[in-house]
């Protein structure tokens, strides 16, 4: 009889199934998996507040490197129900899907539209007469299009399409739509369901593709908590139009979570076998060295370890910000949701590149053991650079937040600003004055400097080409690559100086031996950034030649403080082997024995002479092919 455990980690290998094999083997784990959520869930009554925690665990434990077809359901499913449907709707639901007896979808992508929302082309119709919606894909392009789950594993979706009543447009609305019979299982009549193939990564997923040939559902399958139509197809508007967004707020910030826990794998894997691989002689005659002695390895990865403390405390942070302004949501007061959505939008853009770059060095850094998939690199990789696409486009939130920046730039001399972007009065005020310093402070000071003056640039330049006779969105189009700098200037300010005002406080109650490590990961992270970003330093801030020199030093002094550390730090995120599902990461350190284990699991080693050798080969070799 297997373990639980066995059952969850043992059998063929991943990468050794075939795509269908590995879809229903991921089901299965999947399964197993979530019964044990699902008990947890009943012991601490679930709800949004402690929801997160069952989330990440959810995310963290995801025993695939591959994702899982439950994935949707948990990460956006129910927190639509939660923020978007009303009390009768989630009393009839909201149970069911908490303890899975319905499994769920997210339905907002469409082929020919991913980020531009309001371009979605799928309408939902409403008809007075049998007070149903009437939900229909008009076109190919507005068949739902990547949905997790929504290949084979959904029986129910979240639908978000073009509401029309009484001939108007109402613009996008969420929708609760039966895709599966609960009992057969088969696609209810007029629908069109499937999975959309094979992907870079994230193949245990089943993100599916889905069209609706004039589907009838119910007036109350619309998510009403803010809009609403009435019988006879009156609409009432949302206290906020922007509170339909709500659910993407939320899973941005669930995301800065997952990127830290992505890239903590990452450089756990890279920084184990970096202390296990020994290549080449640093002097001639003596034993090799251990690779994360080149300080070049330190380079990649001790930059890496201080990037997943930072922005751990960053999501921290995020999720309190969260709560503060959604709890402010619930009782009408909006004044802060645009800093919120671009919070959420610089700091998932921000995180999920940097665990993308961090995870992609990662990879490299373990030279071709690295690209072995039972190194588990490749699948992290792949997943990170995922990220920086679902739920809005790195790009395209950088804008977003860009979008805010200037809006309250054009405010600036109107009143308080919110915590946020007060920098940006204290570093503009009259009489401000500024030198540089090679200090923590004083490279928080000088971010804080570049993000003011990129934003005041870019309105000063936006002005100018409007006043030149360009339209708003042209000068806004030709300024864009700017905007997205200021956008990431903003980010890095705050992630630098939120990583050292907490880290600060939490160092207050640690010993002194760990708080001296805390804090060189605190400057490595600081002066690491301000070697990158030298050139904006440079443009906007009294830096010199003579500073570089300095902090180049210090720099380097950080990594070799840092070093003898490094295992230490990664052995804290205490990430089980089962789930690391690494060769080169495992705490035993048995790395070479495990390639070979890893190796001989491979169908093709199963007999000595493949077929092929008979069929193909030997007929060629004696040129009778
Ligand atoms: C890119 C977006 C934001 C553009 O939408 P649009 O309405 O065109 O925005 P505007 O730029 O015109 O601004 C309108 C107004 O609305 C505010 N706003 C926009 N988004 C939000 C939000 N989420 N929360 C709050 N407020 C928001 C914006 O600030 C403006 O306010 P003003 O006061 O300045 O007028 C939009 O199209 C967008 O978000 N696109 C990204 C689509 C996306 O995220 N898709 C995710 C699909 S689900 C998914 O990917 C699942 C993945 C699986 C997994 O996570 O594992
Ligand atoms: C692994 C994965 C899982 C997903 N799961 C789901 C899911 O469960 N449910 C769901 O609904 N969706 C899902 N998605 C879809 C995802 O939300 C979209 O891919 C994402 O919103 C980006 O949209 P797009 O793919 O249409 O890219 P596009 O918007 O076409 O972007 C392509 C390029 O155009 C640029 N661009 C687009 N608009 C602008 C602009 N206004 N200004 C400047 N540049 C612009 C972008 O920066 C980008 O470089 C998933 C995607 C992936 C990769």
């Amino acid at each position: 009889m297997l373990t639980k455990r066995e059952e969850l980690f043992g059998g063929t290998p991943d990468e050794y199934l075939s795509h269908k094999e590995k879809y229903e083997n991921s089901t299965r784990k999947a399964v197993i998996l979530f019964s044990l959520l699902r008990k947890i869930q009943e012991e601490n009554n679930t709800d949004l507040t402690n929801y997160r925690n069952l989330l990440s665990g959810v995310l963290g434990a995801s025993i695939s490197q591959d994702g899982s077809p439950f994935g949707l359901h948990y990460i956006m499913f129910m927190p639509v129900f939660m923020s978007q449907a009303d009390e009768e709707q989630q009393e009839r639901w909201l149970h069911r899907a908490l303890n899975c007896s319905i499994i769920g979808s997210y339905a907002q992508t469409e082929l020919g539209h991913g980020t531009f929302i309001r371009g979605l082309e799928t309408t939902a119709t409403y008809d007075p007469s049998t007070q149903e919606f009437v939900l229909h894909s008009p076109t190919l392009t507005s068949y739902k299009w990547w949905p997790g789950g929504l290949g084979n594993t959904a029986n129910y979706c979240i639908v978000i399409a073009q509401l029309y009543s009484k001939g108007e447009c109402h613009g996008i609305h969420s929708f609760i739509v039966q895709v599966r019979d609960e009992d057969t299982h088969m696609p209810l009549p007029g629908i069109k369901v499937g999975e959309i193939g094979v992907k870079m990564g994230l193949n245990a997923v089943n993100n599916g593709f889905i069209g609706f040939e004039n589907v009838r559902i119910p007036r109350t399958n619309m998510l009403m908590k803010h809009a609403k139509i009435l019988e006879d197809g009156t609409y009432v508007k949302s206290k906020n139009s922007k509170l339909i967004y709500g659910a993407m707020v939320f899973v941005r910030v669930v995301i800065v979570f997952d990127s830290v826990n992505y890239l903590a794998k990452a450089i756990t894997v890279a920084t184990r076998y970096s202390a296990v691989r020994r290549q080449s002689q640093l002097k001639e005659g003596e034993p090799e060295r251990q690779i994360l002695d080149y300080v070049t390895q330190q380079d990649k990865i001790l930059t890496a370890i201080a990037g997943c403390f930072a922005m751990k405390m960053n999501a921290r942070m995020l999720w309190d910000t969260f709560n503060v302004i959604n709890d402010q949501l619930h009782k009408g007061n909006m004044e802060r949701l645009g800093e919120l959505h671009a919070l959420a939008c610089c700091l998932k853009a921000i995180s999920t590149s940097d665990s993308s770059l961090f995870t992609a060095r990662c990879r490299v850094s373990c030279g071709g053991h690295g690209y072995m998939v039972s190194s588990t690199l490749p699948a992290t990789s792949a997943l990170t650079t995922a990220s920086c696409t679902y739920e809005g486009d790195n790009t395209v939130l950088l804008l977003q937040t860009a979008r805010f920046l200037l809006k309250t730039w054009r405010q600036i001399d109107t009143g308080p600003l919110t915590p946020t972007v007060e920098y940006l009065k204290t570093v503009s005020a009259p009489g401000f004055s500024y030198k540089w310093e090679n200090s923590i402070e004083g490279i928080i000071r000088g971010f804080q400097i570049v993000s003011m003056k990129k934003i005041s640039s870019c309105l000063n330049l936006m002005t100018a080409k409007v006043m030149s006779g360009m339209s708003q969105a042209d000068a806004w189009n030709t300024i864009s690559i700017q905007l997205v700098s200021a956008g990431e200037s903003h980010c890095r300010a705050i992630v630098i100086s939120t990583f050292h005002e907490d880290m600060s406080k939490a160092m207050r109650s640690m010993s002194a031996s760990l708080a001296e490590v805390m804090g060189q990961l605190v400057e490595l992270y600081a002066v690491y950034w301000t070697l990158e970003r030298l050139g904006d330093l440079l443009e906007y801030t009294s830096i010199s030649g003579a500073d570089v020199v300095k902090l180049r030093s210090w720099y380097e002094e950080l990594l070799r403080k840092i070093r003898p550390n490094a295992v230490g730090l990664v052995d804290a995120f205490d990430i089980i082997d089962e789930l690391l599902q690494s060769t080169l990461g495992a705490y035993d350190g048995r790395v070479y024995e495990r390639l070979m284990e890893e190796a001989l699991k491979s169908p093709l080693n199963a007999e000595p002479v493949n077929q092929s050798f008979h069929k193909y080969l030997k007929p060629f070799m004696q040129g009778k092919l």
